[in-house]
């Protein structure tokens, strides 16, 4: 590859309704190359929509997807950059007939398997075995050998260390992280934030079937990097602690737990004007500064009428 080949995935206004029912709304993202990417959301929120979309296994209600530069709602080029991709779903099924080694000799005559003997060694699975009796942790190892043996430019992946034990997950994140310095692209839906601070990039975070948030990850820790419990006297309303620099603020009677970037004036002049009966101040973890994109559940307003009435974010 040169710098002037296309970003390995590429959005533009892609849109997904499953009959009234919004699965995806005008995403238009563009993944580089050499990127760990992280799509993020509440269930619901049109991640696995969004994969399948780019898999070519859904049908777009509007907008576009490239992948590899190819446009993946024409048959052709879709099988042209499936040659480059590695797919690991979320729910691993193979025939039950077959044991792990076939499964990898299937898919090594598709699109080869350079990497396999490698790949075995670090995520060892029973080969001889039929597939039906493997564990789901074996049979998530076996998807990952088979989704990164033929050393494809670009992998897609739904969820892709369920299942698997602690050291066989830290496996799993040198190989994203060894195939990034060759250059090698990376693309996961997580609910995994540990996992998302020690290996993305960037983060995509989708809610309601919309991007709410496409940043790095340092730069959404950094506006976010505080949390300070405070206990006032007066018991102000929320938004009365709400200024520019807080993320998120929730109360608890006369407590407030503040998510914050680590800036400390406004914080001091808004509590001058109140008595502070208790402070802490500590260091937010990356679920302070995340929780507050998930919010409450999405089940209640599904579809077309949240489309068109809700304000997101
Ligand atoms: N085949 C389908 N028919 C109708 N609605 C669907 C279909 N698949 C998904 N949806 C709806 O589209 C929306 C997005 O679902 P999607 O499965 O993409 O979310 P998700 O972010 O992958 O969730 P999870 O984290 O639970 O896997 C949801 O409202 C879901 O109910």
């Amino acid at each position: 590859m040169t710098s002037a080949d296309p970003s390995p995935i590429e959005t533009d206004g892609l849109t997904k309704y499953y009959g009234d029912v919004r699965g995806l709304e005008d995403l238009s993202i563009a993944v580089e190359r050499g990127e760990i990417f992280g799509f993020l959301g509440p269930n619901g929120a049109g991640k696995s929509t969004a994969i399948r979309l780019l898999l070519g296994l859904l049908k777009p209600t509007d907008g576009e997807a490239r992948l590899l530069g190819r446009d993946v709602t024409d048959r052709t080029e879709l099988c042209e950059a499936k040659r480059q991709l590695g797919y690991l779903p979320s729910d691993v099924t193979f025939y039950n007939r077959v044991t792990g080694a076939d499964v990898l000799d299937y898919f090594g005559r598709l699109r080869g398997d350079q990497r396999r003997a490698e790949l075995l060694e670090r995520f060892p699975v029973p080969l001889e075995r039929n597939v039906k009796a493997y564990s789901s942790g074996n049979r998530q190892k076996l998807a990952i050998v088979a989704a990164f043996m033929h050393d494809p430019d670009l992998v897609i992946m739904d969820e892709p260390t369920s299942g698997l034990d602690p050291l066989v997950q830290n496996e799993f994140y040198a190989l994203l992280e060894e195939r990034q310095e060759r250059g090698g692209t990376s693309f996961f839906s997580s609910h995994i934030l540990s996992e998302v601070r020690r290996v993305c990039d960037r983060v995509g975070i989708i809610r309601k079937g919309r991007l709410i948030e496409l940043d790095t990850v340092d730069n959404i820790l950094a506006e976010g990097g505080t949390v300070v419990t405070v206990q006032l006297a007066e018991e102000p309303p929320v938004s009365a602690l709400e200024f520019p620099g807080t993320a998120h603020v929730e109360r608890q009677d006369d407590t407030y737990r503040l998510v914050l970037a680590q800036e400390f004036d406004a914080l001091i002049d808004r509590l001058h004007e109140y008595t502070v009966l208790d402070l802490t101040v500590r260091e937010a973890s990356i679920e302070d500064v995340f929780m507050h994109f998930y919010g409450e559940t999405d089940d209640e307003d599904d579809g077309e009428r949240a489309a068109q009435s809700e304000p997101d974010a």
